[in-house]
């Protein structure tokens, strides 16, 4: 017959899958309760992120260890540790630990930036909201892994490829923001390897093989769509935070909903909606709804969620030499809109 303390003192020396201490250390074993007629143990445990293969391999750990322990049959719920616990390891992080940003001691905030359709801006979205973010001092890294079509290099004016030295990646600086494209690894586009498992071995090296030294802040251009390849990218994904671009037609708003549910979905918290080409301002300051109505605000109101900004029609007036096609200049109207929805999203991350 197998007791509490033994329970314990054998679940103790197990490993949190992903922060790589024992529960011991962790204080994940959150209970331990044992039917003694039946010889049943069932235990409550905590780990860092649940519900993953992780999860399921050291719940097979478990029951193989209690068993030989003696007991006969074991019952094993997971939840989550509470956040506090995660910071606190945050600060106890190793220095590999705290520069390997896939790892959840990192204190790298990802942001992904998704969309229920293409064309809508996501990508203009993501590369203003990079840059507004980096404005107001925020160390900021921007991937384009919007694989049916990279436009980030060229809305961002980037005219050269970024280093690789000893199997590291330099992303390439531009405006203050570190960017890499995963268009740059990829031969005529290569569209095999963008699905299921390989996908997940491409993303997850590809998040580890970049140099991106100290960054607050990483965001994600994601594919368009709900379809299968948006899905898979979802759940490859560390722990972020989404944000859901539409234009401002009810019908686009209803898709990009779509979107919003696979980002619930996937356990990804959603920031909010920011809706684009929300009107086109005439000389004389008269605002003209090209697009309709009222799709943003609908669209947050059904994600419940925040509209962090309405950005309006227009392009951007690059002049100088130093030219950004998509990127709206900080003095620029639109520009100032992109500060107030970073300054928005920095509001609610450090909340
Ligand atoms: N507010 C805006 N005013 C005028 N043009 C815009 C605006 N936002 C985006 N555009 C233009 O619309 C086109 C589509 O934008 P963008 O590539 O950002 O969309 P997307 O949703 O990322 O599309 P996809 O995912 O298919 O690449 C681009 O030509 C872009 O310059």
């Amino acid at each position: 017959m197998i007791n509490e303390q033994q329970v314990r003192e054998i679940l103790g020396q197990l490993e949190d899958p992903f922060l790589h201490r024992t529960l011991q250390e962790t204080d994940g074993i959150l209970n331990v309760s044992i039917k003694e007629e039946k010889n049943h143990v069932s235990v409550k445990i905590a780990i860092t992120k649940t519900n993953t293969p992780e999860q399921m391999q050291l719940q097979m750990k478990v029951v193989e260890k209690l068993k030989e322990a003696g007991a006969n049959t074991v019952g094993i719920r997971f939840e989550e540790l509470s956040k506090e616990q995660l910071e606190k390891f945050r600060g106890q992080a190793t220095e590999s630990e705290a520069q390997d940003i896939l790892s959840p001691l990192s204190k790298v905030q990802f942001i992904s930036i998704a969309s229920g359709k293409g064309g809508v801006g996501k990508s203009t979205v993501s590369v203003n909201l990079a840059v507004a973010l980096a404005r107001l001092g925020k160390k900021v890294a921007l991937i384009d892994a919007d694989i049916y079509g990279f436009s980030v290099p060229d809305m961002m004016g980037v005219q050269e490829m970024p280093v690789v030295k000893n199997d590291r990646i330099y992303p390439v600086d531009r405006l203050g923001v570190k960017m890499i494209s995963m268009g740059f690894f990829v031969e005529n586009n290569a569209p095999i390897v963008w699905r299921g498992p390989m996908l997940g071995k491409v993303l997850d090296q590809f998040f580890r093989d970049v140099e991106w030294g100290d960054i607050d802040y990483l965001l994600l251009d994601l594919p368009p769509g709900t379809g299968d390849i948006a899905l898979d990218i979802h759940q490859m994904l560390p722990a972020s935070k989404e944000i859901v671009v539409t234009t401002p037609h009810p019908t686009a708003a209803f898709v990009a909903a779509r979107a919003g549910a696979m980002a619930l979905q996937t356990d990804h918290e959603i920031l909010g909606v920011v809706e684009n080409m929300s009107w086109h301002e005439s000389k004389t300051g008269e605002r003209e709804y090209v697009f309709g109505k009222g799709g943003g605000p609908k669209l947050a109101e059904e994600l419940r969620t925040e509209l962090l900004g309405q950005i309006p029609l227009g392009q951007p007036d690059w002049n100088d030499e130093d030219f950004a096609p998509s990127v709206y200049a900080e003095n620029h109207p639109t520009g100032q809109l992109y500060l107030n929805i970073a300054q928005n999203v920095i509001n609610k991350l450090t909340k």
